[in-house]
């Protein structure tokens, strides 16, 4: 019998200047994992086994479990190929809390269809996991985004191209920055946070959200960090969507004054990120962040880096 564990990590959304269309890959400091895992083994017939930390926060019905949407949807792009596909028994373990902005469903999403294509002998190439991790993706957000399934897939920052082929192109990462990321505890829905936007944007957002953009990606490019600092706001989202996270402001205006370089919200929220270059001042706004962000027992904190590698995996056969 074949077993495979796939392992895929929280990642953060938009990066407050690139709404849809930037992310990273979260790795904590301190050797904990962040991320979901499935472990794939053969089996009679499909079956999902949901455990973890966040298990209970799930639909109970396996039926209502993204994963088991990414084993049908996997299935019949298997069988468009020709390809048979053997019956098979998944367990999730689901450490990300969800509606948390540190992409908990795109975490399943990768972890799974990770596994399922190491398990049946890696039929599908990067570019075509990619655009089906988006469609289930888009299926649970009300719209095809790729700022989460990206990083958690390949690791590292990940800026989308609106292309079919590639999805996405990789930015070098800041090496000497630690991504404070802090969970409130509280959960706040993806799709709900997407619906509370205006669907115009004023020219003078627009006009700032093209140079910030543009400037980022330069200033990566030239090792200039303190540019790519400088740019980090949010003027598509953050506005709207910080009333819906208690203690945002105050959030902010500790971080910043205490050694932050930029600030802001991760994904749709409610986790928040603080950008450091100094290890003690990272350690310093994540304590703070425990003590006055957090609303309740499910808030953490970690100081992190972007790691290289996203999804993972290993097999056993017995
Ligand atoms: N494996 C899964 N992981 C996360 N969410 C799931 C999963 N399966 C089903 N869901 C449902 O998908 C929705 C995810 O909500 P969303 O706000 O998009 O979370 P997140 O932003 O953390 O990804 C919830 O309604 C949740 O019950
Ligand atoms: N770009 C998306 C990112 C959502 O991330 P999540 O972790 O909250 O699912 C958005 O901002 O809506």
């Amino acid at each position: 019998m074949k077993t495979t564990r796939a392992y895929a990590p929280a990642s953060i959304g938009n990066i407050s200047l690139g709404f849809d269309v930037l992310g990273a890959a979260l790795q904590p400091l301190d050797g904990s994992l962040l991320g979901d895992e499935v472990i794939i083994s053969d089996a009679d017939e499909f079956g999902l086994t949901v455990a973890g930390v966040f298990a209970h926060k799930l639909p109970a019905n396996p039926d209502e479990n993204i994963v088991t949407d990414c084993y049908r949807y996997f299935s019949k792009a298997m069988l468009a190929k020709g390809l048979n596909i053997t019956p098979i028994h998944i367990t999730l373990l689901k450490s990300l809390p969800i509606g948390s902005g540190l992409g908990s469903s795109a975490s399943s999403i990768v972890a799974a269809f990770h596994g399922l294509n190491e398990h049946f002998g890696q039929p599908f190439d990067q570019t075509t996991m990619l655009t089906m991790m988006g469609e289930l993706e888009g299926q649970i957000s009300g719209s095809i985004h790729y700022d989460n399934v990206a990083p958690c897939y390949l690791g590292g920052m990940t800026l989308m191209t609106g292309q079919d082929d590639p999805v996405t192109v990789s930015l070098p990462v800041v090496k000497s920055w630690y991504w404070v990321t802090c969970y409130s505890g509280i959960s706040v829905s993806t799709s709900a946070a997407r619906n509370i936007l205006p669907n115009a944007v004023p020219l003078k957002d627009t006009l700032t959200f093209g140079r910030q953009l543009g400037i980022f990606v330069h200033a990566l490019h030239t090792d200039d960090y303190a540019m790519a600092a400088s740019v980090m706001q949010d003027v598509i989202a953050e506005p709207y969507r910080k009333s819906l996270l208690p203690a945002f402001d105050e959030a902010r205006d500790y971080s910043m004054a205490n050694g932050a370089l930029a600030f802001g919200i991760s994904g749709s929220g409610p986790t928040v990120f603080a950008v450091c270059d100094d290890y003690r001042q990272a350690n310093d706004i994540s304590n703070w962040l425990s003590e006055h962000y957090i609303q309740n027992e499910d808030g953490f904190s970690h100081v992190c880096r972007i790691p290289a590698q996203g999804a993972g995996s290993q097999q056993e056969q017995e």
